[in-house]
Order: structure tokens, then sequence, then C-alpha cells
């Protein structure tokens, strides 16, 4: 397979030409895999298949490998063939697309129109009371985004980018949370840096700025139907392959531990981690811990019978004395990059009065990596939830100097063992080890 310029090394100056063979080849790839397997070929018509239609397993990886390589040539030759002048005045440009997207969402335009057949720009003005012409500006632009298509002239039907914001919820509650919630936020980045420069607080933050000074949790907290939306939208986000609890079950010697470890899931929420770990370990058990208590009640209520023995379920606060004394492992996922390097100390520290010389630590998060060193398909997207942390919360992505700068601060009994990512994973596996001898 052709190796793709720009992924492992920033390169500047590729040929056109050498990027349009990288394409080349790699289309073919997937192209042939696709219909040696009679799968659905992509496309964005609204019959179209809504994901890229190779599915992700260990006998895919080349394929997606090959997928990987054409995005990222194909975005590097249409840089290259729009020249650093007008690519900029571009990219500052990119807020249209997402004021289209707040107008199709909150006017539910979706909703209006039909799934087959297609709708005037009249019609769509009448139900939204909007003007025609208003509709027709806003959509004409949405459409040269592939989100509607004008199939005769004044009439308006769906694509699969467009049908998906009628037919998957999770999609909608990402697209209208990011445009109506984040999106005013990150006009308010600078304020923020000026106002509170080295503000670990999550009250001092772009986010509350543009809300009437509410952190994201005070917001969400005070509105239900917001925060219904925003576990949603979080769900949009981390659902998929590269997030699945599979890769900490498989990817971490568990063998390594005691036969019957005990495993405290700190900020574990109802405890679903626990119950995929406890498939593969029959002797594990297992304290959930949360500080939300309907979200252990549920997980309780739901737990399968055949597990409920080994299972228990603590009301904690994780910045608070850990009370589960001496487990074999201490386990916290998803939690840390919600704060900033202030409370995610406590976090640890919280830790150490219950830990045994032995005890794990093991904290499942992304690790970013060094800058051009990773595809940059990939890299978008972490750097992107990075700046979406500190936006909202003044928190970070950390990479994996963080972790163990953490670790050493924390308390210099704790021994950092790795730093992993599992085949396929977007998460990483931090493992540090306390030694108290
Ligand atoms: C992003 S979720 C991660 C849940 C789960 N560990 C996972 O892997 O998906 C963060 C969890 O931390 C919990 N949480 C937030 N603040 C907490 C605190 N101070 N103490 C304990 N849990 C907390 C939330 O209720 C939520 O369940």
């Amino acid at each position: 397979m052709a190796t793709p310029p720009g992924t492992g090394s920033v390169q500047l100056r590729p040929k056109l030409s050498e990027l349009a063979a990288t394409i080349s080849a790699n289309a073919k790839i997937v192209e042939d895999y696709l219909e040696s397997k009679g799968l659905p070929y992509p496309s964005f018509a609204a019959d179209g298949p809504s994901n890229f239609p190779i599915p992700q397993t260990p006998e895919t990886e080349e394929i997606h490998d090959a997928r990987q390589a054409l995005l990222t040539a194909s975005k590097h030759i249409y840089d290259l063939a729009t020249g650093p002048n007008e690519y900029l005045r571009w990219l500052v440009w990119n807020y249209n697309d997402v004021s289209t997207l707040h107008v199709i969402v909150s006017f539910e335009i979706p909703k209006i129109v039909p799934l087959e057949g297609d709708i005037s720009y009249a019609e769509i003005g009448e139900k939204c009371k909007v003007p025609e012409l208003k509709i027709r500006q806003v959509l004409r632009l949405a459409m040269v985004n592939r989100l509607f298509y004008e199939p005769r002239h004044g009439y308006v039907a769906h694509t699969a980018a467009s049908r998906l914001l009628r037919e998957d919820p999770l999609m909608l509650n990402w697209v209208s949370y990011n445009t109506d919630d984040l999106a005013p936020a990150s006009l308010k980045v600078v304020d923020a840096l000026k106002q509170f420069p080295d503000s670990g607080e999550t009250s001092d933050t772009a986010f509350a700025l543009a809300n009437n000074n509410e952190s994201l949790f005070q917001f969400l907290g005070a509105r239900p139907e917001r925060a219904k939306r925003f576990g949603q939208a979080m769900s949009a986000f981390s659902t998929g392959q590269g997030y699945a609890v599979e890769h900490l079950v498989n990817g971490y010697n568990w063998g390594k531990l005691p036969k019957d470890a005990t495993v405290v899931d700190v900020g574990g929420a109802t405890g679903f981690v626990c119950v995929e770990l406890a498939k593969a370990h029959s002797d594990f058990k297992f304290i959930v811990e949360d500080k939300v208590k309907a979200q252990l009640e549920l997980g309780e209520s739901t737990l399968d019978p055949a597990l409920k023995p080994r299972f228990s379920y603590l009301v904690h606060d994780f910045f608070t004395e850990q009370p589960v004394k001496g487990a074999d492992v201490y386990l916290i996922r998803w939690c840390m990059h919600n704060w900033s390097d202030k409370y995610a100390a406590t976090m640890i520290k919280s830790l150490v009065p219950a830990l045994k010389s032995g005890s794990k630590v093991i904290i499942n998060e992304l690790a970013l990596p060094e800058p051009g060193k990773s595809n940059p398909w990939e890299e978008r997207r972490i750097r992107t939830l990075d700046m979406v942390m500190m936006m909202c919360l003044n928190a970070l992505e950390r990479e994996e100097g963080d972790w163990k700068r953490l670790f050493a601060e924390a308390d210099p009994r704790f021994k950092f063992e790795s730093c992993t990512q599992p085949p396929g994973c977007l998460m990483n596996i931090v493992e540090a080890t306390f030694v108290d001898e």
C-alpha cells in the first residue's frame, strides 16, 4: 500500500502528482474490498449508508489504513490546490457552516423535508414561519456541504447526511448541543484567556462567560432537558469501535492481578465497564462508585442477577478520601479529562490513604500524541476535543508526560508503569503501581 504523504511526519512540500497517486492506489484498495464483499458503495444519496460501509474488525485493519491514507492525502491535495491565502479566507468562514446547521436543526427542517420526494422552499418557509428567500439562502449554502440537495429548481430533498438529522437522535443531539451550547462559548475564549489566564476553575471559562457565569455543570444541573441532550451528544461522540469497553477488557493484562482481585471503579456511572470486566474474569469483585446515586441505582437494578454477588455500589465523591481500602485496582475511566490539573491531582491524592503496596491505579482516557506523529484525521479530532475541554471546563486532554507528572506530584511512592494504546482503540491505558515497602 502506498504510504500517505503527511502521515507520521509533517510534509510541507509533497508533489500533487504523488498525493494523487496515493489517492488513486488507496481508493482502489477500498473499492476492491467493497466490491469483493458486496458492501454498499459510499454515497451521500438519501439511500446511501450512514457510516463508511466497512466494519472495523481486525481483518479489515488494512482496509481502514487505506481509507485513512485516502482521507489524509485528499485533504492535503485539496489544501495545496487551494493555496494559503484562499485557504485562510475560507477557514475563518466556517462559522457560516455552523450557522446553517444551527438554523436547520432549530427549525427542524430535516422533519419538514419528506424522506421520499421533495418540498418547495416556499412550503418550508411557511412551516418555519421564515420568508422563503431566507430559507433558500440558508439551505443553498448547506447544500454545498451535502446537507439536502435540489433535485429540481426551487425544491429540496434529503441527502444521506440531512436524513441522519431526521432519523438519528444521537446525531441530532450532537449537532444541536454544539450549535446551541458550545458555538457561542467558542467566541468567548479570548475573553476567558484575558480575564482568567491561570484559572483551573470550571466557573472561569468561555462557557461560563457565554452563559451568565454559570459553569457547564451548573448550567446542565439547572436544565434537565439540556442535561439529557448533553448525555446523548456525548454518546454520539464516544460510541464507536474506537471507544469500546472491550479495548480495556482485552488491552490490559488483567491476568497479572490476583485471581480474586477487587476492582474499584471510581466515577463508574452505572458500572457498565465493570460488567464487561466481570464477564471476562469470573472471580474478580467490583465496587462501583459515583457521586450520582441515580446512576448507581440504575446500574444495580439492571445488573444480571448472576453477577450480583460480586458487585457493590457506593455513593462517593472522588475529591474526598477513598473509602474502599486496600483494593487491587482503582480504575478511573473518562473522568479526569473533565478537570484541570489542580483537581486531577486531588483525585489521585484522595486515593493514596486507601492504597496498599502493589495497588494499581489504572486510568483509561486519551493520551495526546506528539504533534504531527499520528494520522492527521485523528489528530484533528483529539486536538479539537482538547480545545473544547479548555473552553467548557478549564480542563484538558493529557499527554503521557502529563500523566507521569500528575502521579509524581501526587505521591513519590507511585511507580509509573506504562501508557499504552490497544490496537484499534482511540483511548489509552495509563497504569501506575503504589510501592510502599
Ligand atoms: C464521563 S462519565 C464517565 C463514566 C464511566 N467511568 C465511563 O467510563 O463512561 C464521568 C462520571 O463521573 C461522575 N462524577 C462527576 N463528578 C464526580 C465526583 N465528584 N465524584 C464522583 N463521581 C463523579 C459522573 O456522575 C459520571 O458518572
